[in-house]
């Protein structure tokens, strides 16, 4: 199948992934004439690289003023509403450019307010925890609802090695978590497609089906922790982001298991339970959304559904390569992350909410979309 879709939006970010590259952000900000600047931490990214970029801005002479956002009762800085009003008050009409200085959370937040105020913003991230450096999109926490907003890209990205290294090592494996997905996510991508026209885009799914054979391929160095497996990984998270750049929304990288790690996230919040990290929930997500796409094409032929059917055999195909719940487990123990729902504190019960509820937080077609309104599950073999 070549790209023949024409909606493709500029991809257009100065992405530096290299050790001691924040050097290079005084020169940078210069080039782009910024000079105010507002740097937007928490306190662990305050520690991790804030001070540093502080440091960095001061040496160099740039007006700036830092935003550290507060933590909420149960110690997490959530993309919602209150952290997004703390940034807007924060923000003196003065500032020129927005430094992200953080992982998703920080990221979604500022490429939000930036883009309201209509001001570019750079990012550095602290720990190559998700896929949501390069994107557009911003998921946010509104009214308990998880809701992702179209909003802007950073202008460029500063991903210094030396900082990522130090990142804590379950940081790691919720990068690789997220980015084991995708294994789904474009699977998911291609079924909506064949089966309710979603609109698709060829160079998207190849660029992150690039950097997930990337990530997959060398494992080995990433779960070593070393400059080497961070670059490995961190450039593959990139290279998802901007798949989802260049289409303006996120399908390339998120389907059916990020409904459920979605769902799971909301009902933790609702609950007041401290968060559990998004890529770990989605590499969980990922092993059973894989059972589920083997087992209703194990057990469903092309007569028991005329919306299957045209398209059985090549969906049967693509299924076939999803890699087995066993070996998704295998590749997120080996990176030392949780692997089954239970190690991250949801029960089965709330396992099976999200399995039947998941699917309406988006109007997106996924497998999970199918076998609820088809009424299906009871002709899946039970696990
Ligand atoms: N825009 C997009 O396309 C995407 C967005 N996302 C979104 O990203 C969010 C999740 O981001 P994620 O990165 O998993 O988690 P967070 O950004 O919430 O950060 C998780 C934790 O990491 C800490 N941290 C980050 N870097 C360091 C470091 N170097 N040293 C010590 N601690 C560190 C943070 O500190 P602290 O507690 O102080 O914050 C926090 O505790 C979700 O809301 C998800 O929906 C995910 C994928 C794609
Ligand atoms: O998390 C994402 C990709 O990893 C973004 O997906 P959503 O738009 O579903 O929030």
């Amino acid at each position: 199948m070549g790209c023949t879709c024409r909606n493709h939006f500029p991809v257009d970010i100065d992405v530096v992934i290299e050790a001691n590259c924040l050097a290079k952000l005084p020169s940078y900000l210069e080039s782009r004439n910024c000079r105010h600047v507002l740097v937007v931490v928490d306190q662990n990214t305050y520690r991790a690289a804030g001070k540093s970029v502080l440091e960095c801005l001061s040496e160099n002479s740039f007006a700036h003023a830092l935003v550290c956002l507060q933590p909420n009762e149960q110690e997490d800085v959530v993309a919602d509403e209150v952290a997004l009003v703390q940034i807007f008050m924060e923000a003196s009409p003065d500032v020129d450019v927005f430094i992200a200085v953080g992982s998703g959370t920080i990221h979604d937040l500022v490429r939000f307010v930036s883009c309201k105020l209509q001001r570019p913003f750079v990012s550095i991230p602290t720990a190559p925890s998700v896929d949501g450096f390069a994107s557009s999109g911003a998921p946010l926490v509104i009214r308990g609802a998880k809701v992702t907003i179209q909003a802007a890209p950073p202008v460029a990205i500063f991903a210094d090695l030396n900082i990522l290294q130090e990142a804590p090592r379950h940081l790691l494996a919720a990068g690789f978590g997220d980015m084991l997905g995708k294994c789904t996510a474009l699977v998911d991508w291609t079924f909506s497609c064949l089966m309710a026209d979603e609109p698709y885009c060829e160079t998207a799914a190849e660029w992150t089906r690039q950097a997930l054979d990337s990530c997959l391929s060398r494992v080995d160095a990433i779960v070593e922790g070393k400059a080497e497996g961070i670059e490995i990984l961190m450039r593959g998270l990139i290279q998802s982001g901007l798949a989802m750049l260049l289409v303006g929304h996120s399908r390339s990288a998120s389907g059916a298991e990020h409904h459920l790690s979605h769902y799971w996230e909301t009902d933790f919040l609702e609950h007041g339970r401290p968060q559990v990290l998004h890529g770990a929930k989605v590499g969980v997500a990922t092993g059973i959304i894989s059972g589920l796409y083997k087992n209703l094409f194990e057990h469903l032929s092309p007569d028991d559904c005329s919306q299957l059917s045209p398209h059985y055999e090549a969906l049967r195909d693509l299924v076939f390569q999803i890699p087995e719940p066993g070996l998704i487990k295998d590749y997120l123990r080996r990176v030392q992350g949780p692997a089954l729902p239970e190690e991250l504190g949801i029960d089965r019960m709330l396992v099976n909410e999200a399995l039947h509820k998941a699917y309406r937080l988006r109007e997106r077609y996924t497998i999970l979309r199918f076998i609820n309104e088809n009424n299906l599950w009871n002709r899946l073999a039970q696990e």
